[in-house]
């Protein structure tokens, strides 16, 4: 479960009357979510959800996770708007830690998403990239090529223990994708969101209803998007690549921005690399969260499957492109 700071009602009455949004109705902790405390709240005047962000949340990153959602909210885009408090501003501060009250969405997570889903959500992720077009603010991908030698380094022995013989693969993994580099810079680039796994997606009736989760968002190539949403929707059971839920993800979202030939002559590579960042924080956390912990590590295998995948793939068509 995910909430870390106990939020109570003398604090949480405090907090509101700062806001126009009415009493409190109902407000419970969600299990769901990995880095921060979310909470569901209703008032008089709709529901919402309260966030606190906890130890792994840059304050200085927050102001443009904020102005991203503000940013899709005003074009139409559906993902959680930030509510600004009396005093105009969205960022204040509960229990000590900066906190944060967006919007409501409607839909549920698909738990094994379908192809008309996939193609949902690849038309989604281009409306998206649409709709940020003219968002000026730049963030470094923090989890970009570069940081994943320092990811992996002192890791290979666990590496070796989970699957022996793993390491020497994950080391040409990184030597490959780092020689190749250099071709990235010419891609169209633009703000990504770069998580948007199946459980940052809602639908309703198989039709994307909307996307949560923007604490990795960053500007990169829009491509690697693609590639990281193909890793995390087009998998069965996390090691074989579904053809048909690939390809649909794709036509969906060249049913709204056509990929560039450049773009498809490196798909390979960008999943390759989208594998080995998941593998890579998958490996840091598998090791490095306490046993006492709240949330249980997601297993880094599932993700050097998925690497297997990617390392003989020659071309976009091979994903259904
Ligand atoms: N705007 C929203 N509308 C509806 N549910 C939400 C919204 N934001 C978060 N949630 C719920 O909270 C859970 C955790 O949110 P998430 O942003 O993934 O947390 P974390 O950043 O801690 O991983 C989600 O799985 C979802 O159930
Ligand atoms: N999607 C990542 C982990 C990040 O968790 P999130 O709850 O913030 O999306 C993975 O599966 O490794």
């Amino acid at each position: 479960m995910a909430v870390y700071t106990q939020v109570s009602d003398d604090a949480l009455e405090a907090f509101l009357d700062g806001y126009d949004i009415g009493r409190p109705r109902s407000f419970k902790g969600i299990a769901e979510g990995v880095e921060n405390s979310n909470y569901y709240l209703e008032t008089g005047q709709g529901r919402f959800i309260l966030t606190l962000f906890e130890r792994r949340a840059d304050p200085k990153d927050l102001p443009y996770f904020i102005a991203l959602k503000q940013h899709l909210a005003a074009r139409g885009f559906p993902c959680p708007a930030p509510v600004p408090a009396r005093d105009g501003a969205p960022l204040q501060t509960l229990e000590g830690r900066p906190a944060l009250v967006v919007t409501f969405l409607d839909g549920l997570s698909p738990k094994r998403p379908n192809a008309a889903q996939c193609r949902s959500m690849g038309e989604a992720l281009a409306r998206m990239h649409a709709a940020l077009s003219d968002f000026v603010q730049v963030r470094e991908n923090a989890l970009g090529p570069a940081s994943w030698p320092l990811l992996w380094e002192g890791r290979s022995q666990t590496a070796e223990e989970l699957q022996p013989g793993l390491a020497a693969l994950i080391e040409d993994d990184l030597a490959e994708t780092a020689k190749a580099r250099p071709q990235s810079p010419h891609l169209p680039r633009g703000t990504i969101h770069a998580d948007l796994f199946p459980d940052n997606a809602f639908f309703l009736d198989d039709k994307f209803s909307g996307a949560i989760d923007f604490y990795f968002a960053c500007t990169d190539a829009l491509a690697y998007d693609l590639a990281v949403c193909l890793n995390s929707w087009a998998f069965e059971d996390g090691r074989e690549y579904n053809y048909s839920k690939g390809a649909a993800m794709i036509a969906g979202y060249e049913s709204v921005r056509p990929l560039e030939e450049a773009e498809r002559a490196v798909l390979p590579l960008l999943c390759r690399g989208a594998a080995l960042r998941f593998f890579m924080t998958r490996l840091v956390d598998w090791t490095d969260t306490p046993a006492d912990a709240l949330v249980r590590p997601k297993n880094p295998l599932e993700y050097a499957d998925r690497l297997a995948f990617h390392r003989q793939a020659k071309s976009a068509a091979d994903y259904g492109g």
